[in-house]
């Protein structure tokens, strides 16, 4: 008989995957992730066998559990699954899964929700970066129908509110993992940036690109994908990430003028698909190149002024709003706004061969 494993399967923000709770799945890492892999129907280009989206944005998951050390009300495990790849890497952070962890909690009965609004830290364990998440609970129980909006997501739902401190250098050590504000590579000047999210930022122009292309021209133009790639094996290192053929980090933006009344125009690669946005922990990484002087964001970008401003970072779908509190050109906190909701809570059947791992 099959093995049922409970899960939540949310969206959060403009991704979307199941949750588990960590107590339901093998403690073993090598079982727990083929687990996962059975669940999301992974390896194979269309995950026809599981959950998965076929789509980066769509083959994600995360595990929840409660730490014991203080250090958050609750821990959040990100996993990025391999679509064509037997691979889950829970390397980096994903802030609109994040989004959904929170509300996830509470329906799992992991966390009790106030009455009103519940606000909890949130910690993604993969970097340990903290978030402080509030979600409307009016009777303790998440609501999901509200007026919000982002943009990459038809409907409105209500808000969560996302407040993040102390993201530089999530995976690579430092706000600048190289020393530098700008590098060359291969001829092509860069900023190697992480301020939750590892990114390479370059210029559209110095790629012969207007920076307005849609997702799919981007998509369709191999020889740019190549090209793009072999920069990113080549920058990763220099940001302390050694060899990433098969990891989903660093992200690479493609910056240019804003053309919306913006603060900068982005398209981005999560590495070898052009998101239909940008991520949250991007954007963040984004807008925090855009304020900094010398860097190359901020050739093209309309950075604001104030020690607290809002910047609005374009991308395909529109635009994303991150609001940042500064200290001098240096980023020290962000705010923003996604909305999630449960899709479908249910059990995931998985074979009795996988559960139990190899045979001894
Ligand atoms: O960059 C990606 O692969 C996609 C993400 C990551 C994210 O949310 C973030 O940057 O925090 C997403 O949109 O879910």
């Amino acid at each position: 008989m099959a093995h049922e494993i409970p899960c939540w399967y949310m969206r959060g923000g403009t991704s979307k995957g199941p949750f588990f709770l960590a107590r339901d799945l093998p403690e073993d890492p090598t079982i727990r992730d083929a687990v996962i892999l059975a669940a999301m129907g992974s390896p194979d280009p269309r995950q026809i066998d599981g959950l998965g989206g076929a789509k980066p944005l769509t083959s994600k998951v995360g595990i929840l559990s409660v730490p014991t050390d203080g250090g958050a009300d609750l821990d959040f495990l990100f996993g990025q699954v391999g679509i064509a790849d037997a691979l889950v890497d829970t390397t980096p952070n994903c802030g609109n899964m994040l989004a959904a962890a929170l509300p996830a909690a509470i329906e799992a009965g992991l966390i009790e929700g106030d009455r009103g609004t519940t606000t909890r830290r949130v910690r993604t364990v993969n970097t340990g970066v903290v978030a402080e998440i509030s979600i409307e609970t009016p009777c303790g129980q998440p609501v999901y129908d509200g007026e919000a909006r982002i943009d990459g997501v038809p409907r409105p739902a209500a808000p969560v509110t996302c407040g993040f401190l102390d993201t530089e250098g999530s995976l690579t050590g430092s706000l600048l993992p190289t020393g530098n504000v700008r590098d060359t590579v291969d001829g092509i000047e860069m900023t190697l940036i992480d301020n939750g999210m590892p990114v390479m930022i370059i210029a559209a122009a110095a790629l012969g690109l207007r920076g307005d292309e849609s997702p799919g021209q981007l998509d369709g133009d191999a020889a740019l994908k190549a090209r793009i790639e072999a920069l990113r094996l080549k920058a990763a290192p220099l940001m302390n990430l050694g060899d990433v053929s098969h990891k989903p980090v660093p992200k690479i933006t493609l910056v240019s003028p804003p053309r919306a009344g913006g603060a900068i125009g982005t398209r981005t690669f999560i590495p070898h698909d052009v998101h239909t946005s940008i991520g949250v922990l991007g954007a963040v990484t984004v807008a925090t190149a855009a304020v900094l002087p010398g860097s190359v964001a901020y050739d093209v970008a309309h950075p604001g002024e104030g020690d607290v401003r809002t910047l609005s970072i374009e991308h395909p779908t529109g635009e994303f709003s991150v609001e940042v509190g500064m200290e001098g050109t240096r980023v020290v906190r962000a705010a923003l706004l996604r909305t999630a909701r449960l899709l479908m809570r249910g059990t995931v059947p998985v074979s009795p061969s996988i559960w139990c791992g190899p045979a001894a």
